[in-house]
């Protein structure tokens, strides 16, 4: 019998139950977020402020890149491809992070852009080491492992915009092509259309479905090494519309331990096919040079 493929939905309004969070990550690599107490009407003003960013002429968003690696700041459109495919991404995008690991850059426009982008990555970073914190008891580590591991580390909200598909761009190019995270979890919020398909086990794409203001969350190269693939890190995309070529926005943190953490295998998950251990660092720049930012 073929199990159900859909993404398992979970509440978090009761607090957050391990075991159910646990085992909806291990079948799909996936779970949509429902009740998470992050503010919607704040929410839906971050994303007005962030596609008034968009909006801005390129020349003026090109003020803020820095440096190639696309760590902080931003991204113009055709710069990032995922992992082996050698066409870029449909996409533009503005990346925060930790000061205290490399310095954030700020546009000078839209005014409340710092307040409400920086609201977000705090809010972000609070229910995803929640998630987190809950996997210890099933994942059979100390209560502390993720927060020494990940407290104060280098996850990165990304701020995406997907502008209406060009004409005459290149028929390969999609949004965002298929790739998994890097990280540990990805807190993905409430994307403005459609779009998400997840790989299943059979290796059909599926769309992600999701009610309005839920989180998507998913497991990243990270966790899927320390859980020697127990919980998969689920590829996925994002396609191109069918319908109406409009722009689409989306918002994932990227939750990531700090650089000198080192990946591990967990004790219950060593033995066939666990990974050497690694710094995070390492493992990043790894990656990073793979999809063109480095
Ligand atoms: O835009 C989305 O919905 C997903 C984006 C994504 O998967 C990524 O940036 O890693
Ligand atoms: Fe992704």
């Amino acid at each position: 019998m073929t199990q159900d493929p859909s993404v398992p939905v979970l509440s978090l309004a009761e607090g957050i139950d391990a075991e159910a969070l646990y085992r909806a990550l291990m079948r799909t690599g996936f779970v949509v977020l429902t009740d998470h107490g992050i503010d919607l009407s704040r929410l839906h003003e971050t994303y007005e402020t962030v596609a008034s960013f968009f909006a801005l002429p390129e020349q003026t968003k090109e003020r803020y890149v820095v440096g190639r690696d696309g760590q902080r700041g931003y991204t113009p459109f055709g710069r990032e491809n995922a992992k082996g495919n050698p066409v870029p991404d449909l996409k533009e995008f503005w990346h925060v992070g930790r000061d205290a690991i490399a310095p954030n850059v700020w546009p000078d426009e839209p005014e409340a852009f710092r307040r409400d982008v920086a609201w977000l990555y705090e809010e972000l970073d609070r229910v995803g080491l929640d998630l987190l914190r809950a996997l210890t008891s099933p994942l059979e580590v100390a209560r502390a492992y993720f927060d020494e591991m990940a407290a104060g580390g280098n996850s990165v909200l990304r701020l995406l915009h997907y502008p209406p598909i060009p004409e005459g761009s290149d028929p390969n190019a999609v949004r965002a092509a298929a790739h998994e995270d890097i990280n540990l979890i990805t807190l993905l919020v409430s994307a403005s259309a459609a779009g998400l398909e997840l790989m299943d086990r059979d290796g059909v794409w599926r769309p992600i479905e999701a009610p309005a203001d839920a989180i998507i969350a998913d497991a990243g190269d990270m966790l899927a090494r320390i859980t020697n693939g127990h919980i998969p890190a689920t590829t996925h995309r994002v396609v191109n519309p069918d319908g109406p070529n409009t722009s689409r926005y989306s918002m994932p943190f990227f939750l990531h331990p700090r650089p000198d953490a080192v990946l591990s295998v967990l004790p219950q998950f060593r033995g066939e096919g666990a990974a050497e251990d690694i710094t995070a660092g390492d493992f990043l720049a790894e990656r990073l040079a793979e999809i063109g930012l480095k």
